[in-house]
């Protein structure tokens, strides 16, 4: 039995997460669920997983559904609650599933606890990833990546050295607005931008997509996930994530991973590696799509993406800075409050302002991340 806990349990990567459990009910044990606000729906994956452990975001939701839980069933809630479902427990691998940086806290929690990491939380690693990664070598605990790119190098570098490695290239799909000039940018709606031509996500991951900062995000994540410098991480456009990423190395030798657009595959892979378990995904016929296609990053249509990356070979605060601002400024495009061009202006008019600390400690990090909120909110 393997036994786990979802941080962001009610969300698309956590209901995911939840249905990759359905499928194989004997050979997994859910240990705790932590959601947001969407009680309803967790109270009925208590009903159906029959966690021993659950958190909520605020006291008032925990009262709420308390008289609805099971006896014996521990309940938390606030930050301190997803720290406890993360790190409380017995799960061996802890799913980190909610979106943003609040997921920073309880992933270190979980690591310095030991459990296992099945990362979606790109988030996590872009605002501190020396951090995490320098607790999880301490401790001997396996980040195991969830982003379906990310999945898919890993794949692709199982059994090789690390040194065969020339590079590794990152596909994007374009996004919501792949073939849109920057003057249409300027005019495009919030329900435009959430329609992702091939995967369905959260918002927030759905507007990065458009923006492209999902995949500067990527390059990052990247970056500490297989500890490579930039020079060696590249970014290609392919359209129809077939591709998930490739590898190439010294030899001129690529590998690849490919797959129909379905996160159960990356999020059950993360949960049984090094093990490979039968999966409903539906199957890839190369003869009935007929041909891939693949074109050149445009950096100067996709701006974000050039700032991302060279916010992460600035290293230091940077990334943590790039990564608080984007999330301020997508919750208020997502609010109808500002235009979708203004995403990136607003990132880039924080990194200006902010003086870039080296090798920021945990409390550094955090009073970035608060003050770039601050004068994000305010632009
Ligand atoms: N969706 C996808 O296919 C992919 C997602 N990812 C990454 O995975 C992460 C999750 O994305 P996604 O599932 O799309 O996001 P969603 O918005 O669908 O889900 C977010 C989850 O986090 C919970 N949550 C939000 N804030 C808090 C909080 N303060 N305390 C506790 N829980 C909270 C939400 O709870 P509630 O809804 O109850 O309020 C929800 O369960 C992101 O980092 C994203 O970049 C990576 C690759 C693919
Ligand atoms: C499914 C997944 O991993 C997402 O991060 C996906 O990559 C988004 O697609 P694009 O950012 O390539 O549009
Ligand atoms: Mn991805």
């Amino acid at each position: 039995m393997k036994k786990i806990s979802v941080l962001g349990s009610t969300g698309s990567i956590g209901t995911q997460t939840l249905d990759v459990v359905a499928m194989h009910p004997d050979s997994f044990d859910v240990d705790g669920l932590a959601a947001g606000s969407n009680t309803a729906l967790l109270l009925e994956q208590v009903r159906r997983f029959q966690p021993r452990r659950v958190s909520v975001s605020t006291k008032e939701l925990a009262e709420q559904i308390r008289p609805e839980l099971p006896s014996g069933i521990e309940l938390f809630y606030g930050s301190e609650g997803l720290v406890e479902i993360a790190a409380g427990g017995d799960a061996d691998t802890v799913v980190t599933a909610v979106v943003g940086s609040v997921g920073l806290q309880s992933t270190l929690a979980a690591i310095e606890a030991g459990r296992h990491i099945g990362l979606a939380n790109k988030e996590t690693l872009v605002t501190a990833g020396h951090l995490v990664t320098e607790l999880a070598n301490r401790k001997g605990v396996k980040l195991l990546p969830i982003d379906s790119e990310h999945s898919a190098i890993f794949q692709c570098l199982n059994g090789e050295n690390r040194e065969d490695v020339s590079s590794i290239t990152i596909t994007a799909s374009g996004g919501s607005f792949r073939d849109y000039t920057r003057e249409q940018l300027k005019k495009v709606s919030v329900e435009d931008a959430l329609r992702h031509p091939n995967w369905s996500m959260g918002a927030k991951i759905t507007i990065d997509s458009a923006t492209m900062v999902n995949k500067g995000l990527e390059v990052i994540e990247a970056h500490w996930l297989f500890g490579l410098p930039y020079e060696q991480i590249n970014v290609l456009l392919h359209p129809e994530s077939i591709i998930h990423s490739y590898v190439e190395f010294r030899d001129s030798s690529i590998v690849a991973q490919l797959g129909n657009p379905d996160m159960r595959v990356p999020i059950q892979y993360a949960l049984t590696y090094p093990e490979r378990w039968e999966s409903p995904a539906a199957r890839l016929s190369l003869a009935a799509i007929g041909r891939l296609t693949f074109r050149e990053m445009d950096f100067v249509r996709f701006p974000a993406l050039k700032l991302a990356i060279e916010c992460g070979k600035a290293g230091g605060t940077a990334t943590t800075a790039f990564n608080a601002a984007n999330e301020i400024a997508v919750a208020r495009f997502l609010r109808h409050e500002i235009p979708f061009l203004r995403i990136e202006e607003i990132i880039e008019e924080v990194l200006q302002r902010l003086v870039n600390v080296n090798q920021p400690d945990l409390q550094q990090i955090q009073h970035c991340d608060e003050m770039t909120r601050e004068l994000a909110a305010k632009l």
